[in-house]
């Protein structure tokens, strides 16, 4: 039986979901020869890791009262009665975190999970890849930060999986490594690759008002924490630019031509979420409703696309047929073709739901399950 050590940042819909499908797939793992032992779990403000990290684990029902706990939107330190776990805060945590990177490393491994949303997560990261651990991102931002941190990040190629961080459980990482890996070059990806925007767009068809629908996205797990992330196009711009950067490409996000949905004077230095979303957001309706009625004039629909070919990548509105490939996507389906010299006329399309905790943890999951080899047996 291979034993994982993980320790999870961030307890948040992908997190807890994380949480739940590890438990529930107990049985499954055990016939895999695998198990998921979850040393520690943390959010923005504390880690709760168990006492011992070489013996001990954190058990199933702690596990799930986790995931209660956060729902209701208890922190972390209410769940800490017992003497068997610490609880560390902010500084101390990161360096916790560290220090058991640094001991597990040498023996029995460590996968560092990343469900977070944060940027604060990089510096960890790439102290535990230093250490020989390995790590899984949900989480986009460590991959899309200088070259220089994403060189370091993915210097051992073996310990790290990233499948969610694009199309969430969708397997278009792993079907682009294995493009690559043959000697086949890829010349042009376009898609739809964000579940948000492709929900969105559809539901603005069926005319209902945008301030309505980017609700219900958020409500329904496809947003980012702050859904402008998705409405300003930088989240999609984050996955062209690991998909870009699979490609070989050594470019930043700046480099990246990016439409946003909303003006400046709504951005996060002018407004909160909760401004945005009860005022804000009302006023974009009208304009954008008056967008998706022209194209509808034309017979065609508004889809947010992500092109990477030649020198560009750029992400934004066009207004394509109904019945084309991209026109036909509804609700938070992802869709992406991929062109290369053995999919050159007709691309390798990847298609299915593209956003959600579920289907994003159950990605994550499949990436924990993936490096299990990188682990010595029990
Ligand atoms: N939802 C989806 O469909 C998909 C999401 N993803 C990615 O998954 C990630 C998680 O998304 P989601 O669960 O919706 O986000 P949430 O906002 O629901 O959760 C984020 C969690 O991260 C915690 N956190 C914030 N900063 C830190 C930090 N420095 N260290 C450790 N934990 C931290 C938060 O803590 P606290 O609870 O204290 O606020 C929270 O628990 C994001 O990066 C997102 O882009 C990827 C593909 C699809
Ligand atoms: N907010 C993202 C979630 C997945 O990355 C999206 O809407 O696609």
């Amino acid at each position: 039986m291979k034993t994982i050590p993980l320790l999870l940042m961030g307890c948040g819909g992908v997190g807890r979901q994380l949480l739940q499908h590890i438990v529930s797939c107990r049985s499954l793992h055990a016939k895999l020869g695998v198990y998921l032992r979850v040393v520690g779990v943390c959010d923005s403000k504390s880690l709760i890791v168990v006492s011992d990290v070489f013996s001990m684990e954190l058990d199933d029902m702690f596990l799930l009262e986790v995931c209660r706990a956060k729902l209701s939107g208890s922190s972390l330190q209410t769940l800490c009665s017992s003497g068997e776990l610490q609880v560390l805060t902010n500084s101390d945590s990161t360096r916790k975190v560290i220090d058991i990177a640094a001991h597990l490393g040498k023996s029995m491994g460590l996968a560092l999970v990343d469900c977070s949303a944060s940027s604060e997560t990089i510096g960890i990261l790439k102290r535990v890849v230093d250490l020989g651990c390995c790590i899984v991102l949900a989480n986009k931002k460590p991959l899309t930060s200088t070259m220089e941190d994403y060189d370091k990040l993915v210097s051992h190629a073996r310990h790290i999986r990233h499948e969610s961080t694009v199309g969430a459980g969708l397997p278009v990482i792993a079907a682009i490594n294995r493009i690559l890996a043959s000697g086949d070059c890829v010349h042009r990806i376009v898609g739809s690759l964000s579940g948000t925007l492709g929900y969105v767009m559809s539901e603005l068809e069926d005319g209902k008002p945008l301030s309505q629908v980017v609700k219900a996205a958020k409500s329904l797990g496809f947003t980012e924490p702050d859904p402008r992330d998705d409405l300003s196009g930088m989240d999609v711009a984050r996955k062209a630019l690991i998909l870009a950067r699979l490609l070989g490409w050594r470019i930043n996000l700046d480099s990246i031509k990016i439409e946003s949905l909303f003006p400046e004077e709504m951005g996060t230095n002018v407004m909160s979420v909760e401004e945005f979303l009860d005022c804000g957001v009302l006023l974009l309706d009208k304009n954008i409703q008056e967008r998706v009625n022209k194209a509808s004039l034309n017979g065609n629909v508004l889809r947010y696309v992500c092109v990477i070919e030649g020198s560009r990548c750029e992400v934004g509105i066009q207004e394509l047929p109904k019945d084309s490939p991209l026109g036909r996507l509804r609700g938070s389906d992802n869709v992406l073709e991929i062109y290369s010299r053995c999919y050159n006329n007709q691309p390798l399309v990847i298609q299915g739901a593209g956003a959600g905790n579920d289907t994003t943890a159950a990605g994550v999951l499949a990436d924990i399950v993936d490096i299990q080899d990188l682990f010595p047996e029990k």
